[in-house]
């Protein structure tokens, strides 16, 4: 089979998105897929001295002029609008513009799989752009509103695999419990189904899926959402999929303890499970951001290709410092590749 055809966003031009892709691309296990990187080439190339000056010997960057780039032309305004350590509207135009060109050449059928550096959500929305993020422009181009946003990660201690899907993601809490229904849920645990038997083979196993409220609501005492609806919701999912044990609903809190301990143990924890279904954005992503920070891979499911990203975001704080650890990203490209490499052989 041919490598995977793999185009890398450079993100948010004033954050740390260029660091991470060039740290990334300079180790050579990456060749095994045909990388492109999308942005503006003069931005890059200034990035590019600026980080050589930065970083310590020991640290080696790739050089733009060894790599395949689509130039992506800014108006001057716009390019010379980026400062570095702070999004704002000409970086949020120049961040939207190279995902924008990225999926048009992805869905053209020219790549397999889009690995995307970070954004800034406040810069595309000063720029004028209205997402939540870019796995919504992804899921609007595809056209699709079956989507879910999957967090993976590899236990360096265990080699455990942590998977967390968000059944909500970018909405403010006061609007999580109206925004959680029967059938929102049933999608999601629908694509999470999927996505463990064609992209990790798993055609049984152990979801588990977290409550609402304190304690899944402890009887009703500590909100209602789990005895008015939520506890009959999952007793039907169990009768679609039986091949799936589904545990739930647990409580928000003590759910992350097992795979806490599967993650910095000595060996993987017998009990659990193969993924977990969070509600809303923080109830997963503070357990895995504790247990994985440094190596977690947001992964976008439900779309016609791969599309793959670090679990960090810009970093503006950290961007002229050139300390920014690549390996989020360079998890995000190798998981790309093999889901790519997975779903051709499927
Ligand atoms: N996939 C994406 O495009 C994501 C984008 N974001 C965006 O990033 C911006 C900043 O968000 P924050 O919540 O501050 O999260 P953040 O991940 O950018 O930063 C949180 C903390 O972690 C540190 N950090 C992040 N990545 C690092 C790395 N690779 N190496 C070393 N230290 C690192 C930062 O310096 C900061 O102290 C927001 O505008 C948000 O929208 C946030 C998460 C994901
Ligand atoms: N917190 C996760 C996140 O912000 C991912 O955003 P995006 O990939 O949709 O841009």
């Amino acid at each position: 089979m041919s490598k995977p055809r793999l185009i890398v966003t450079l993100g948010d031009p004033a954050g740390i998105g260029t660091e991470v892709v060039l740290k990334a691309l300079s180790d050579r296990s990456l060749a095994e897929c045909d990388l492109t990187l999308i942005g503006n080439r003069e931005l890059l190339i200034d990035r590019y001295e600026y980080l050589c000056q930065q970083v310590p010997s020991t640290v080696t960057l790739a050089n733009p002029s060894d790599l395949k780039i689509i130039d992506v032309s800014l108006p001057p305004a716009i390019r010379d609008g980026v400062t570095i350590g702070r999004g704002n509207a000409a970086s949020g135009a120049a961040s939207f513009a190279y995902l924008d060109l990225a999926i048009d050449r992805t869905l053209a059928g020219e790549f397999d799989a889009i690995v995307t550096a970070p954004i800034a959500k406040s810069a595309w929305t000063s720029a004028g752009h209205h997402f939540p993020g870019q796995t919504e422009l992804l899921a609007a181009k595809a056209k699709i509103d079956r989507f879910g946003m999957l967090f993976v990660g590899v236990s360096p201690h265990t080699g455990w695999t942590l998977r967390a899907l968000l059944a909500t993601t970018h909405l403010p809490l006061d609007r999580v419990a109206q925004t959680l229904t029967p059938e929102l849920l049933s999608l999601k645990l629908g694509l999470l189904v999927e996505c463990l038997q064609v992209d990790f083979g798993l055609e049984s196993g152990t979801i588990a899926i977290a409550g609402l409220n304190p304690h899944s609501g402890e009887g009703g005492q500590l909100g209602r959402e789990e005895v008015d609806w939520m506890d009959d919701w999952l007793d039907r999912e169990r009768e679609i999929y039986p091949q799936y044990k589904l545990l739930g609903l647990l409580p928000p809190d003590t759910m992350w303890v097992k795979p806490g301990q599967a993650w910095f143990g000595t060996q993987p924890h017998p009990q659990a499970a193969d993924a977990y279904l969070a509600l809303y954005h923080d109830q997963g992503l503070i357990p895995v951001k504790l247990m994985a920070f440094d190596r977690a891979i947001n992964t976008t499911i439900g779309l016609p290709y791969v599309r793959t990203s670090p679990d960090h975001g810009t970093a503006f704080d950290i961007a002229k410092l050139g300390i920014a650890d690549d390996r989020s990203m360079k998890a995000a490209i190798q998981l790309a590749g093999e889901l790519v490499t997975s779903r051709a052989q499927n």
